[in-house]
């Protein structure tokens, strides 16, 4: 039997960074998605785990007797107990990764491959299988392509183990029910923990139950948006690493502990007006334009804010100089450093506007995309019947 589970990436509407220090934040899954596919092998196969990055033309495999040399506690897996992976195996773990010479170009993707063993190792202990992954998302650019790895990897693990009960004769993609996906969203955060060392658990929390959500000190709480919420999302294509970012907010947070609290408390206050913008419905008193309006300057804001932080880059700042000329509100989403720009095109904006606004970024090098969001969070499928 082979099982699929697919993730969506994410956008952070507001409060990326200060989410990690307890601000409130808004999210929204998108329609760009990582896959996972798991067949086991016949014991008596070639007793190897392999691990495909289908997209990236990447095969690695692992006999299984090394694996178990390595990890002994492989042998004993806890599906139903998410566990944060201890430094002795994260070593352990770094060896086997070491093992498959990863192209240095490419070496950003070690921290995705020992989150995979990690993940399989502690939900199927030692069992040879194929591990296929694709993906649409561009990877390392505030998408949350790590999340939505670690959420789609959980999702087709937890699918085949006895953690969960599923009807094998389902149709098509669904999804689990809520117990069900509390628990993908957990092993996903320990995976997430080994990508970005500080994780707020944002991105595998919206890539889990898609939608928009409102975050804050691990809980969430889904919303409706009551107006059209169009986002141009432009990629510098600088690429970063969000693990060095959220340290050096860290940082600084440690070297300007009173300065940074306020930046931290204004980000909060920023997310909780914008969350409550977009649910109130439109009336007499506040407009569809009004209400846009309050939205971009609070981006305005909210983008002046991470810049304080330390994480807006050059080629953030020249989208925004392009986005400005056209009148529109843009801020940098997830991690910044480069990465990906939120820009927000309000809903009265005549197409021709949008359409040179997109040939000026596109001329620059960038690359643009209009994302759909706020829809379905992980789903899975059997036997490729999706
Ligand atoms: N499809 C994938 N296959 C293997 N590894 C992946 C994949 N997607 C993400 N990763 C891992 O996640 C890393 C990128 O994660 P990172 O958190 O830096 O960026 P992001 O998640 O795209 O952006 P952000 O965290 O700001 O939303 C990659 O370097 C790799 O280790
Ligand atoms: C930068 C950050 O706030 C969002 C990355 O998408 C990190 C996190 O919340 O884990
Ligand atoms: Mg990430």
């Amino acid at each position: 039997m082979e099982v699929t589970a697919r993730a969506p990436g994410k956008i952070i509407l507001s409060g990326e960074h200060a989410v990690v220090h307890g601000s409130t934040a808004v999210a929204a899954s998108i329609n760009l998605y990582t896959q996972v596919s798991l067949r086991f092998s016949n014991e008596s196969n070639d007793g190897l785990l392999k691990f495909h990055l289908k997209n990236m033309g990447f095969e690695f495999s692992w006999p299984i007797e090394r694996i178990k040399e390595v990890l002994p506690e492989s042998g004993s897996p806890r599906s139903s107990t998410p566990r944060s992976c201890p430094p002795e195996s994260i070593i352990a773990i770094t060896n086997l990764v070491e093992e498959q010479n990863i192209p240095e170009a490419k070496i950003g993707l070690a921290a995705g491959i020992t989150a995979f063993i990690w993940l399989y190792t502690s939900i199927h202990g030692c069992k040879p299988a194929t591990v296929v992954v694709t993906s649409t998302l561009p990877l390392g650019s505030g998408l949350g392509s790590s999340a939505s790895f670690c959420v789609s990897m959980s999702a087709s693990l937890l699918a085949s183990s006895d953690a969960v009960n599923l009807d094998l004769g389902h149709q098509g993609w669904f999804s689990f029910g809520e117990s069900e996906l509390e628990l993908v969203n957990k092993w996903a955060f320990e995976g997430e923990k080994i990508i970005h060392g500080k994780p707020s658990g944002i991105d595998n929390t919206v890539s889990t139950f898609g939608n928009i959500i409102l975050f804050k000190s691990g809980k969430l709480t889904l919303m409706k948006s009551s107006m059209p919420l169009k986002m141009l999302i432009t990629n510098t294509k600088v690429g970063r690493n969000t693990k060095a970012l959220v340290a050096g907010v860290s940082e600084r947070a440690l070297r300007h502990p009173d300065a940074m609290a306020h930046v931290f408390t204004a980000v909060d206050s920023i997310s909780k007006e914008f969350s409550s913008i977009i649910q109130s419905p439109a009336s007499d008193d506040l407009s569809l334009v009004e209400k846009e309006g309050k939205l971009e300057e609070l981006i305005e804001m909210n983008q002046g804010l991470l810049q304080c932080m330390g994480v807006s880059h050059a080629s953030i700042e020249s989208v925004l100089r392009t986005t400005l000329k056209y009148r529109l509100a843009s801020k940098l989403t997830g991690a910044g450093g480069g990465g990906c720009v939120l820009t927000l095109l309000p809903a009265l904006l005549a197409k021709t506007v949008v359409d040179k606004v997109i040939a000026e970024l596109e001329s620059s090098g960038f690359q643009c995309l209009i994302a759909e969001i706020g829809g379905k969070g992980v789903e899975i499928c059997f036997d490729g019947s999706s």
